[in-house]
């Protein structure tokens, strides 16, 4: 009787144990699977293996055939697990769980990378995500006001500056006043900040210029495409708020015709000189299809998000919803081919001076050079 009392008590601790105990992640993911009906038939997805690192618990199954990938997936398993979850599928699904999200600041520090590549920021686990320039050329930065784009185009500045001292040129149109890049005007690699519409028109004539010299030399050359040459030199074309540049009709005529010159020269970088060496940034905080029209948007591959107001701004920016739902300053969809939510470096004025300052150019130095570029330039 007693033992047969002690017997039940062992069995229903085992029960109450099993059943109250907490959860694998494993368990818990099978769970999902099951209860989201995710699979094929009555085929769930099914377990291979986990790998353990220091950043994240990978789980890797196999999958039914004709199992795709469903994005709300994703979205289940980080709420019920819980964690930041990545979810990849390659052959198999794999599942990344990771121990910590991301931290909401990375503060700039010089990153030594091949050529043209820019750190862009982290991923979770830490991965560095970066950009290589002389695969594809141009990029639009969108981002409403305050969420980051001008400190990321400052610490890409930066990053190039401190890269490729002797190689790089920026041509950079600030056209919220100058008040973001007219500091850094006298740097040596900086060929010209232009605050308005006038100085915005002669800076890009000065690139189209600039452009076409460049075109000729190729050809009589027999060259195609810089990365064919040992020219290491490339040039960067920031633009800071390129929804400035679209005319209307609260401007005077000649801010009109000015922008018109720009709007074309600008269509005109992005079409033709990706392969002569010439890089756009086209950053604004207006994403709407005049604004980014599809010329720029079908030559710049490379498209990154800051938070937007609404889907539908982040459906021009980037083709998908998710920029409206970030939550940070610096925190931003990078896209090209694949898509990772990043935290972009953090860099501020002071710090940004501190490091470029070396290169800093005295007024009549720059004078003399400046005039010799309007010698060939022809200004609108
Ligand atoms: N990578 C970052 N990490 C952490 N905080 C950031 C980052 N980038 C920007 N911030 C914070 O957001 C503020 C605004 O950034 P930034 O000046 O780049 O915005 P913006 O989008 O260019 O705004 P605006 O269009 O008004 O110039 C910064 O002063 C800083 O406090």
């Amino acid at each position: 009787m007693l033992l047969e009392a002690g017997i039940w008590i062992g069995i229903s601790t085992l029960i109450h144990y099993a059943w109250f105990r907490k959860k694998t992640e494993r368990e818990k993911i099978d769970l999902v699977f099951k209860n989201i009906k995710y699979g094929f038939q009555d085929q769930l997805p099914y377990y291979f293996k986990t790998i353990k690192s220091d950043t994240c618990n990978t789980y890797i199954y196999h999958l039914p055939y004709g199992l795709i990938d469903d994005p709300k997936l994703e979205i289940i398993l980080q709420k019920t697990l819980n964690r930041p979850v990545k979810i990849e599928l390659k052959n198999q699904l794999f599942i990344k769980v990771y121990h910590e999200d991301l931290n909401s600041k990375y503060n700039y520090k010089f990153i030594k990378l091949d050529n043209w590549q820019l750190p862009i920021g982290y991923s979770l686990g830490e991965e560095l995500i970066y950009h290589d320039f002389d695969k594809i050329p141009h990029m639009t930065v969108a981002g409403a006001t305050r969420w980051g784009k001008t400190v990321f185009m400052k610490s890409l500045m930066t990053h190039f500056i401190e890269n490729h001292p002797n190689d790089v040129e920026f041509f950079i149109l600030d056209l919220k006043g100058g008040l973001s890049f007219h500091r850094y005007a006298n740097i040596k690699q900086v060929k010209v900040v232009a605050s308005n519409y006038k100085e915005s028109a002669s800076a890009l004539q000065m690139v189209e210029q600039e452009i076409k010299q460049t075109m000729q030399q190729f050809k009589s050359n027999y060259q195609e495409n810089i990365l064919d040459t040992k020219i290491n030199k490339r040039k960067f074309i920031i633009i800071d708020e390129a929804g400035e540049l679209v005319p209307n009709n609260s401007m005077s005529d000649e801010d009109k015709f000015n922008a018109k010159i720009c709007q074309r020269i600008m269509s005109h970088i992005v079409r033709v000189s990706g392969g002569l060496g010439y890089r756009m940034i086209f950053g604004t905080q207006y994403p709407t299809a005049k604004i980014m029209d599809n010329q720029i948007k079908a030559n710049s591959s490379a498209k990154i998000s800051f938070k937007l107001e609404t889907s539908t701004q982040s459906n021009v920016a980037i083709d998908q919803d998710g920029a409206e739902k970030l939550e940070y300053p610096g925190r931003a969809i990078y896209k090209t081919v694949h898509e990772h939510v990043v935290q972009t470096f953090f860099i501020n004025s002071d710090e940004m001076w501190r490091r470029l300052r070396r290169y800093e150019v005295n007024d009549s130095a720059r004078t003399k050079k400046d005039q010799r570029r309007e010698d060939i330039v022809t200004f609108g």
